[in-house]
């Protein structure tokens, strides 16, 4: 072998030497420079039990797997640990609270509002919308957008629900004796009725399906799971080199592509003097204006269905009267409505805005109604309680449904707040603390200034003490008006609640109640499978990762309802 070779060898093995030479303080100097600077945080952390980590890279490796097998990691761990628990990801401090008296010191607080870091791999697609925006910007819009969802605006709404709701129906036909998977049913509809509705814009008029949309979603969600388990994925400078970054970008487009066009449509409409929703409604479903004469006036609670128990009430549970008459515009028309005043939000804002309301309000609510059905396929007797339940309120008639019916549907009611509580949407919340908080239950703890705050949803809905031994059990009568009143207020927290509880509450359960009592009242649900085979997954949003495969069988004794696509 020559000389010229062998230093052709020798030379990546030298520079190897030196980079390894240099990495090793380098990782030293910054450990001392890490524990010294967040000294306190550390020896408050220490007090906090948690898995033991190693050196510098902390619990990383709890974060393998797929997102099965993470979800179910997890949940086993939280039973080694008790209502609080730790866990440092690299630098990072990660704080599990399931205790409903912690929850509620954090969720009640007009100061811990400001969202995990995490949620900034949501920025390219939401901007500073909602969901992710603190400080006066979320308090100035978070007060004009809560108004657009209160019940008298919703009610407007009835008829566009119903009629996509029997869309819906006349869809699934074609799966009829077969198993398929009902969440891009599911899917599909949510974002169809949104545009119909909070956006007010026929989804004939977009020229792109609501299934391009939400399948877009989809697979942006699986992206941003893979940035919050996966370590490499975090800093953008290295995520931006990848293919996966390109692969974003493409999917950014498909979803800013449909919210562009809603408001552009939206705007030229609003220029032309017109208000209000532009989709079409069959007469024979205009059910809404024969009987707004009857509730047009609605109270804080209506019933227990879109109120709160009053440990809970928040900036949607306001009376009538406290809503001025020009607030009481749907979400878009009022947007657009602001912007030209060019005080409150700007064109950017508005787009922010809708890609936020867009996401939270399709992906959230998809998951619920398939979680639903499913439910209702595994339980074939309580599903038969609902149905009674349906044919006492319209008497075997294919009349749609109205805003009272949705009222007497108490049973289905029960059965969808058992749902979001064995299988809430959204199975963890984060918050980022800017001051040290004690907590309420062990005063030896205080959750130190920069740790990020888990709110684990998931588990406080499961945990024995406050649902009963049998707690994973699906058991509707979990809310009869006498247990749900013996519980903690913060044991029951799919909306999440406080300040910056969420906005679309009275919404998707007035939605999902028309859609669900729709599908059931045409189509008997069946699966062999029960929810111990679920294979969940909670990345974002929580999930079936096997599928939601159910079967639909016609009903006999309800007469076929007019559901063809208008
Ligand atoms: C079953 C359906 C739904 C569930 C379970 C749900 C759950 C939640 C939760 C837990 C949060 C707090 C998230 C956090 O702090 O990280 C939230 C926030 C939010 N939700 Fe929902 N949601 C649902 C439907 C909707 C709908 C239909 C809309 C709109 C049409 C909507 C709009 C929002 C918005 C804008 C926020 C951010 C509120 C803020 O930070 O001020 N959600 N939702």
């Amino acid at each position: 072998m020559s000389s010229t070779a062998v230093n052709n060898v020798e030379r990546p093995f030298a520079s190897t030497t030196v980079f390894l030479t240099l990495l090793v303080p380098v990782l030293g100097l910054f450990y001392i420079y890490w524990y010294v600077s967040r000294r306190q945080m550390i020896e408050l952390a220490d007090k906090i039990p948690g898995p033991k980590g190693l050196p510098i890279f902390g619990n990383v490796l709890e974060l393998l797997g797929n997102p099965n097998e993470i979800f179910n990691k997890f949940y086993a761990k939280s039973f080694q640990y008790g209502r609080t628990a730790k866990l440092w990801v690299g630098p990072r401090l990660l704080i599990f609270l399931t205790d409903p008296r912690d929850v509620e010191i954090i969720l009640s607080s007009h100061v811990h509002i400001d969202k995990s870091p995490e949620y900034r791999f949501f920025k390219p697609w939401l901007g500073d919308g909602l969901l992710i925006s603190t400080g006066s910007k979320w308090r100035a819009h978070r007060k004009l957008i809560a108004p657009t969802f209160h019940l008298n605006v919703l009610k407007s709404f009835i008829d566009l629900f119903n009629k996509n709701s029997r869309e819906t129906v006349h869809k699934m036909e074609k799966e009829l004796g077969k198993e398929f998977d009902c969440h891009d049913y599911m899917s599909e509809a949510t974002v169809e009725i949104l545009l119909e509705t909070v956006m007010g814009v026929s989804k004939k008029t977009q020229n792109q399906s609501g299934y391009d949309y939400a399948m877009a979603v989809m697979k942006l969600c699986d992206i941003l799971h893979l940035r919050h388990t996966k370590l490499w994925f975090r800093p953008d400078i290295i995520f931006n080199l990848t293919n996966t970054a390109k692969y974003q970008k493409q999917l950014i487009k498909v979803i800013h592509s449909l919210t562009r066009k809603v408001i552009q449509k939206k705007k030229t409409d609003f220029e032309r003097g017109i208000r209000g929703s532009t989709a079409e409604v069959p007469d024979e479903l205009k059910s809404y204006k024969t009987e707004s004469n009857v509730s047009n006036k609605t109270n804080t609670l209506e019933g227990t269905s879109y109120g709160q128990s009053v440990g809970l009430k928040d900036d949607l549970d306001v009376d009538d009267d406290d809503v001025g008459e020009r607030k009481r515009m749907a979400f878009l028309d009022l947007m657009i409505e602001s912007s030209q005043n060019g005080v409150v939000i700007n064109d950017e804002e508005i787009k922010e805005q809708v890609d936020t309301i867009m996401f939270e309000g399709h992906d959230t609510t998809a998951a619920a109604s398939s979680f639903f059905l499913c439910q209702m396929a595994a339980h074939p007797d309580i599903q038969a309680r609902v149905v009674k339940e349906l044919d006492e309120i319209f008497q075997g008639s294919d009349r749609p449904a109205t805003f009272t019916d949705t009222l007497e549907m108490k049973y289905l009611e029960r059965c969808l707040l058992e749902t979001l509580r064995l299988f809430p949407p959204v199975p963890i919340i984060a918050r980022q603390l800017q001051q040290n908080v004690k907590l309420a239950s062990n005063q030896e703890y205080v959750l130190p200034a920069g740790a990020t705050i888990i709110i684990g949803t998931f588990k406080i809905h499961r945990l024995e003490e406050i649902y009963g031994p049998n707690a994973e059990h699906f058991n509707p009568d979990n809310f009869l008006p006498e247990p749900a009143a013996n519980r903690h207020y913060y044991s029951f927290i799919p909306f999440s609640a406080g300040p910056r509880s969420c906005v679309g509450r009275k919404y998707a359960m007035l939605k999902l109640k028309i859609l669900l009592s729709t599908i059931l009242r045409s189509y008997e649900i069946k699966s062999n499978l029960k929810e111990n085979d679920y294979k969940l997954q909670g990345d974002i949003i929580l999930k079936r990762s096997d599928g939601f495969r159910i079967m639909a069988e016609k009903r006999n004794f309800i007469k076929e309802i007019g559901c063809k696509t208008v």
